[in-house]
């Protein structure tokens, strides 16, 4: 990481209200602000965990004792008419007399009192009497003199304790002792064999995490709201446990959000505890397995434990694979200590009531690979999506970022928002941070369109250079792609309808149209089938038709219409030549070729499927392309509000779908007409459940309409 030159000290360092630049704010969602302080996943080591912590302690403790030594120890003698004598060395007294008048004090020491007169060293024994007596007006100090005239009205027993070196252990060794005694038992009771100071086995990780009430609310998390509203329950919920135990309603123990890395999902975790109000412990998943053998599993009993304690509450673990992945998927065997903290987990999620009011929150970017058990119910059964956002989106989480950035009047985020597709928030939040060091780097004061050029390119890192008309012309492609598979899928007659059309790149594809079954369907008729072929071509034909030169973005469009096609001819018996009969044997097992079973029919017959199967594709092309000559004017319209809009939802396309023109309905099939037929029709529908059906439509329109 580069950062601007001219820091402290530099002569740019001094400009004026360099203290309030707006580039340094401290807006909390800055990510220079929390570059080094993960977001609660990687908690903190609690305050008695420090190594510094302790080393000031015991040379607070070892202070403390002296003093204490000090104080306790004679620093003064009172005799028994007040008169005080300051001792210098008290542990050297055996016995003090004050002589008469209280001019001098005799002074019995254990050792011989020695003093440098004159630069010579003068032995005066153990008998001196040389100290100060206040309370007189005269400071007596008759230096050295043998001390026969004794007082004994004065002479008092000062037998200081000759035990004080015990003095000295009481008062400075046993609170060291006892300081240390402490800390082995709390490092021990922690996770045991590290020692102490944490320092011995290089674990000095906490085990249970701090919890805190974190301060994000659903509005920092941008561009997600359909993720936000699936999670909204269960913000509710910890919020008033009690109004979902009223009702008997049973709600998730576990969700697990899962999408690419950066899109939010440890932001969403915390915002669903900041709104609800509730403490949120956080922990990685890697965090569970780096841990000796066995404190993996019983990091996971203590942190629901603790998290039991303060219910509701949410426990976050972030990298569940980590720990959640297949059991027995190790190459190299030994994942014992996974598996069993993963079993741990697995007991914690069982052993909870849901009334505990206790939620636990995972995140993964590779939900593939997790174990089934933890997706089982009662586990983690609800999971939330957090994809990479849309244009929409990308543009609200730019606006969450760009708060207290200063900004040349002409930035225009929409714009940003347009030239970053499959950005996530993260890469996002780095644009305009990166834009923000550049800036600061050419001591300009505002953020300009130069550096939100540059800093995207950073972001994207890699030579993605596609010239931009280039890449422009190919998202026009993907947008007629995509806009023909949705206009022939919405003009057919027994097609679902179509929710979401969009060409934001995503994996592979580039673009995706998305269908919603209307009802769960067991079977499909010979219609619905034909119908689905129509709309696999419409993405390659629309391409023909628009440019007279298909990408090969279209082989898979081709290659579900061919499957289709086949298992019609091969399976269902929907060919009028070769007739009800199941062509197809038994597939192959596993890779072995020689494995392959002869074809059970003949070289004719096989011709003849060859045959119908490009029939029946080439059909579906001609009504593809039927039907997108017939509606050219609303292909188009939807190419441009794509382009605008890059993702269009349910609402769009029913508004522009109101005026298409359907596809002609297709001739009647029969499979033999020479077989006796009747014009007899089905039994009526009952006007009840007519009725029924109707209401429930007009009930889904209310709901679009206020969306
Ligand atoms: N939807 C969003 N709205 C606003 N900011 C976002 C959003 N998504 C990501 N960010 C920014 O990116 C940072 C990283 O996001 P976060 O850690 O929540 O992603 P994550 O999905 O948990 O990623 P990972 O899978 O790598 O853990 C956030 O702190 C935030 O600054
Ligand atoms: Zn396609």
């Amino acid at each position: 990481m580069t950062f601007p030159q001219g820091g402290p000290g530099g002569p740019q360092g001094f400009g004026p209200g360099r203290g309030n630049d707006p580039r340094r704010g401290n807006d909390p969602r800055d990510p220079r602000n929390n570059m080094n302080v993960p977001q609660g996943n990687k908690p903190n080591k609690p305050w008695y965990k420090q190594v510094w912590v302790w080393i000031v302690v015991l040379i607070l403790a070892a202070l403390v004792g002296l003093q204490v030594n000090r104080a306790l120890a004679p620093k003064t003698i009172s005799t028994q008419d007040g008169l005080t004598i300051l001792m210098k060395q008290p542990e050297q007294l055996k016995r003090a007399t004050i002589t008469e008048g209280h001019q001098t004090v005799s002074l019995e020491l254990k050792s011989d009192f020695k003093k440098t007169v004159n630069k010579r060293e003068v032995n005066y024994g153990k008998r001196v009497v040389f100290y100060y007596v206040f309370g007189q007006s005269t400071q007596v100090v008759k230096a050295v003199e043998d001390v026969t005239k004794t007082n004994s009205d004065y002479t008092f027993n000062s037998e200081v304790p000759s035990e004080s070196w015990i003095n000295v252990l009481i008062t400075t060794l046993l609170p060291m002792l006892l300081l240390i005694g402490a800390m082995w038992w709390v490092t021990r009771s922690m996770g045991g064999s590290q020692g102490l100071f944490g320092m011995g086995g290089g674990a000095d990780k906490s085990r249970v995490p701090d919890s805190e009430i974190p301060k994000t609310k659903f509005s920092d998390v941008a561009g997600e709201e359909a993720a936000v509203q699936e999670v909204e329950e269960i913000k509710d919920f910890l919020k008033d446990p009690e109004k979902y135990r009223r009702l008997g309603a049973r709600i998730p123990r576990g969700v697990l959000l899962y999408g690419p890395p950066g899109t939010g999902k440890t932001l969403l975790a915390r915002a669903i505890a900041g709104e609800a109000g509730v403490p949120f412990y956080a922990m990685a998943g890697s965090d569970f397995v780096e841990m000796f053998v066995g404190l993996g599993a019983s990091r996971v009993r203590e942190l629901f434990d603790e998290a039991k304690k303060h219910s509701p509450a949410i426990i976050f673990i972030d990298e569940i694979d980590a720990v959640g992945r297949k059991r027995g998927s190790g190459m190299n065997g030994g994942h014992d200590e996974r598996e069993q903290t993963l079993n741990q987990l697995l007991v914690e999620m069982d052993g909870f009531d849901n009334n505990t009011g206790l939620i636990v929150i995972a995140a993964t970017n590779r939900p593939d690979v997790l174990d089934n058990a933890l997706l089982r119910p009662g586990r983690f059964d609800r999971q939330v999506g957090v994809e990479a956002p849309d244009l929409e989106g990308r543009e609200a989480i730019l606006r969450v970022h760009a708060k207290g950035k200063p900004f040349v009047p002409d930035i225009d985020l929409h714009m940003i928002a347009v030239r970053t597709p499959g950005f996530t928030g993260a890469d996002l939040a780095n644009v305009l941070n990166e834009a923000a060091l550049l800036t600061a780097r050419s001591n300009a004061q505002l953020i300009d369109n130069r550096a939100i050029d540059e800093a995207i390119d950073r972001v994207m890192e890699g030579p993605r250079r596609h010239t931009h008309s280039m890449a422009l012309e190919e998202l026009r492609n993907t947008a007629y792609h995509e806009s023909g598979h949705a206009l022939v899928a919405a003009a057919m007659h027994h097609t679902d309808p179509v929710t979401k059309v969009t060409i934001l790149p995503r994996g592979r594809a580039l673009g995706y149209t998305a269908v919603m079954p209307t009802e769960d369907r067991y079977s499909e008729s010979r219609e619905g089938l034909l119908d689905q072929m129509a709309y696999a071509m419409g993405g390659r034909t629309a391409e023909e038709i628009v440019f007279h030169d298909p990408t090969t973005g279209a082989s898979n469009d081709i290659e579900k219409a061919t499957r289709i096609a086949r298992t019609m001819i091969m399976e269902y018996g929907f060919s009028t030549r070769l007739g009800a009969v199941k062509w197809n044997s038994a597939e192959p097992q596993g890779d072995d070729i020689s494995n392959i079973a002869p074809h059970p029919y003949s070289e004719k017959t096989q011709e003849i499927i060859d045959d119908e199967v490009h029939e029946l594709v080439e059909n579906a092309h001609t009504e593809a392309w039927k039907v997108l000559n017939d509606n050219r004017d609303l292909l188009d319209q939807m190419v441009t509000e794509l382009l605008d809009k890059e993702t269009l939802n349910e609402k769009d396309l029913k508004r522009i779908f109101s005026t298409i023109k359907k596809a002609p309905e297709r001739r009647q099939w029969l499979s033999d007409p020479n077989r006796p037929d009747s014009d007899r029709p089905p039994v009526a529908i009952p006007e009840k459940l007519r009725k029924y059906a109707k209401e429930a439509e007009e009930r889904e329109e209310e709901r679009l309409k206020q969306q």
